[in-house]
């Protein structure tokens, strides 16, 4: 990790966002204390029947079946289980940082969002996504170095998605392949990074990140935020919110 240039955030059609957003996991959290409240996450996702990947126009989205509790994150800071909804990543140009969160000022290449939602409290997920408790959504890291073995089948797939809103079958995949060996997180109560940015996310970020290829990562940049009759090709980069002021919150720390 290296320190961060800032890059310009938001292009044509991702205009540079207001509200609070992700928060930056900065000053001293590494040394922050654990809370002995804050219990293991719980990752029931053996059973996760994944459905398509799309181009948005914003990120690539791994979309899940979410119609009962087959794929649920639980523990921790949750309250109740959260079903899995889709995941998505962020990322930034050649050489610069992507990450929407850093780490004492420290940012990573890119950062993986597995989304999910409070199916226990609410009917739908739109109806979460505006709840407090609605989401919890879990951050985790890319670093640069070797490949990583398993992101070729969704970096093998990205050619099919190349431009805003194509979509294409997406079977059989379990985002547990891309996890960390270890699940300790900080946590906070924060909001979506992009609109429609509601103030919904219990933010779990693991300390650990995963280690991807700058040839993989490459890859993430030869989609388009642009469709497929658009004249202009605007390659898909830097679709990463910078760290909001932490705004007096409590960034808490498990073991
Ligand atoms: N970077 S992030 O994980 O904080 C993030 C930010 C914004 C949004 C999402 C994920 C995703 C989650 C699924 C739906 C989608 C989205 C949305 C779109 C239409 C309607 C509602 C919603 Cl929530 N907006
Ligand atoms: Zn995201």
């Amino acid at each position: 990790m290296e320190k961060r240039t800032v890059p310009l955030y938001g292009t044509k059609t991702s205009p540079l966002l207001r509200g609070t957003g992700s928060l930056p996991l900065t000053s001293s959290l590494r040394r922050l204390p654990c809370d002995p409240n804050l219990g293991p996450i719980v990752l029931n996702y053996d059973q996760c029947t994944s459905l398509n990947i799309t181009n948005n126009g914003h990120s690539v989205v791994v979309e899940f079946d979410d119609t009962d509790d087959r794929s649920v994150i639980q523990g921790g800071p949750l309250g109740n289980p959260y079903r899995l909804k889709q995941f998505h990543f962020h990322w930034g140009g050649k050489g610069c940082h992507g990450s929407e969160h850093t780490v004492e000022g420290m940012s990573y290449a890119s950062e993986l969002h597995l989304v999910h939602w409070n199916a226990v409290k609410y009917k739908s997920f739109g109806q979460a996504a505006e709840a407090p408790d609605g989401l919890a959504v879990l951050g985790i890291f890319l670093d640069t170095g070797d490949d990583h073995r398993w992101l070729h089948m969704i970096t093998d797939a990205l050619y099919m998605v190349k431009f805003k809103a194509s979509v294409t079958d997406f079977k059989g995949f379990n985002p547990k392949c891309l996890l960390p060996s270890s699940l300790h997180y900080w946590t906070y109560l924060g909001s979506l990074t992009t609109p429609p940015l509601h103030e919904s996310v219990i933010w779990i970020v693991l300390k650990e990140p995963i280690i991807v290829s700058e040839k993989q990562l490459g890859k993430f940049r030869t989609l388009l935020f642009s469709g497929e009759e658009e004249d202009q090709r605007m390659r898909m980069e830097n679709n990463f919110r910078p760290p909001q002021p932490l705004k007096g919150r409590e960034v808490r720390s498990s073991n």
